[in-house]
């Protein structure tokens, strides 16, 4: 196993970090980071446990060992500031919300206030909810017809959350309006976060259209929130009858009926956050949640696809829990292999490939010399695919995550990040991940890959470049 000895070193010692080959004049590596991310940054391993690139005439600090990354994020976080140009960029589009806020008083102010909402109590009263709607989408899809997975789960993993978040009555054309402004959103702020930000600037159709979309988004989620605190005022009453109930559920909790949101207990502190703040919280939101756990599902079925032995044992165990009733909310907590699946499909595939940090002051990383105000990339699709940590990662195996064999590959893991900044909505995307998963096996006996086998692609997430399933009864 590569191992890196000293975290810092002496001045010394300190070693200049190496270039990754391939730059060019005035782009650097912003062309293999175009073409070739995932070859390319899964290749700065061979030359170092730190290796600088350029993002245009910008250089970056790849950090490919996961010890150096605990580093950068936990135990000297301090110098590692949030910040960089993927979030320079993404906060062009998210403004302050908690995900690019810089780190400092208000991200920590802000992360205290909405930590509630994302609490493995407060998720579990949205779990009905959840279930309803995502198993009202998956159960509209024709039978036996080729489906675009990725899309599909888009839709459902925003429906899901939305429901969760600003409760049951979410507009239907917000809902599609947010769909449509979302993806080329996203990939224009990568294609931006690589490029000289000169390019940026010019008053190019892409750039004009990317900031008519921000505009158009803004104004989206403005709807949204009007509309939750309207109907804030009229809530039903909280026992309705619920028809999981009748199925078979026999604990569901009145809270569960409610038609209001998590998102309540942002704006139930109205004296705390300003109308943009709730906005710019609601958009990263948003887009933290909704591809993420869309790529994740999506790569989830396409293994499923490849290994029905691995499919078997997730359809035995939701019947073992479920014993011929529908999914409910309480059975949720008793899917060990399902998690594994999960967990694996987000090991392999990341879903995040490069984040940033900005350092505070010159400092030592693995022998390095990193001068002050440099941009560090870490990659957890790097890590998680690294051979030193997970043997032979290409192999799509849930086992990996069984107890007793998780222990060690666990600090190679870093899908949600760690320290301080650490994904904020990971209890939640577990439970959504969870959902969608158990109800489509529930709603479809058969999956069949239809398309070639994808191409993992690039965004802000390794995402299928085109995977087509079709579900089947028998
Ligand atoms: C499979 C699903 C998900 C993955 C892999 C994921 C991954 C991550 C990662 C790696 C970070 C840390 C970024 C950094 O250190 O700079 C992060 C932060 C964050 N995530 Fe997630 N995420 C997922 C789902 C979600 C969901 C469902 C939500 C919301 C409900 C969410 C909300 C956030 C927020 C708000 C932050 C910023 C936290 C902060 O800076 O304090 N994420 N996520």
């Amino acid at each position: 196993m590569r191992s890196v000895k000293a975290v810092t070193a002496s001045p010394t010692t300190l070693a200049p970090v190496p270039t990754a080959p391939g730059g060019l004049p005035l782009i650097g590596h912003a062309h293999h980071l175009i073409r070739t991310p995932l070859p390319f940054i899964t290749s700065l391993r061979d030359h170092g446990s730190v290796v600088r690139i350029r993002l245009g005439p910008t250089p970056a600090y790849v950090v490919t060992d996961p010890v150096l990354t605990r580093t950068v994020l936990v135990t000297e976080a301090a110098h590692f500031a949030k910040g960089g140009k993927i979030f320079d960029v993404l906060r062009g589009v998210f403004g302050d919300g908690l995900a690019t806020v810089s780190d400092g008083d208000t991200h920590l102010r802000n992360r205290r206030l909405m930590q509630p909402m994302f609490n493995k109590a407060h998720i579990a009263t949205r779990r009905t909810a959840m279930i309803d709607q995502a198993r009202s989408m998956v159960g509209a899809w024709e039978e036996d017809q080729p489906l675009d997975v990725f899309s599909n789960m888009n839709d459902v993993t925003l429906a899901a959350f939305l429901v969760a978040l600003f409760g049951t009555d979410f507009p239907a054309n917000l809902q599609g309006e947010f769909t449509t402004l979302m993806p080329p959103l996203m990939k224009e702020a990568i294609r931006q976060a690589v490029l000289p930000s000169w390019v940026t600037r010019l008053p190019l159709p892409a750039n004009r259209a990317h900031n008519r979309r921000i505009a158009r988004l803004r104004a989206v989620i403005d709807q949204a929130i009007d509309h939750r605190s309207s109907r804030s005022a009229s809530a039903p009453p909280a026992n309705v009858h619920h028809p999981a109930e009748a199925a078979g559920c026999p604990h569901q909790a009145a809270a569960e009926h409610e038609q209001a949101g998590l998102f309540e207990t942002l704006m139930a502190a109205e004296d705390q956050f300003t109308r943009q703040q709730l906005q710019d919280e609601a958009i990263t939101l948003m887009n933290a949640a909704i591809e993420t756990t869309a790529t994740a599902l999506a790569w989830t079925l396409y293994e499923l696809t490849r290994h029905p032995d691995i499919e078997q044992r997730l359809r035995a165990e939701l019947a073992a829990v479920c014993d011929g009733r529908p999914l409910c909310q309480e059975d949720l907590d008793q899917f060990p292999y399902a998690r594994q699946v999960l967990q694996e499909a987000v090991r392999k595939y990341g879903p995040a490939w490069m984040v940033t940090r900005k350092t505070t002051r010159d400092i030592d990383l693995g022998g390095h010399r990193i001068p002050r105000g440099a941009d560090i990339v870490w990659s957890p699709y790097l890590h998680q695919n690294d051979p030193a940590h997970f043997p032979e990662p290409a192999t799509f195996d849930p086992d990996r995550w069984a107890s007793g064999r998780a222990p060690s590959t666990r600090d190679s893991f870093f899908a949600f990040g760690d320290g301080r900044r650490k994904c904020i909505g990971e209890n939640f995307a577990w439970v959504e991940m969870h959902i969608i998963l158990a109800t489509l096996l529930e709603a479809w006996p058969r999956l069949r890959l239809v398309s070639r086998p994808p191409r993992a692609e690039t965004a802000i997430t390794v995402k299928p470049d085109k995977l087509a399933i079709a579900f089947g009864t028998s």
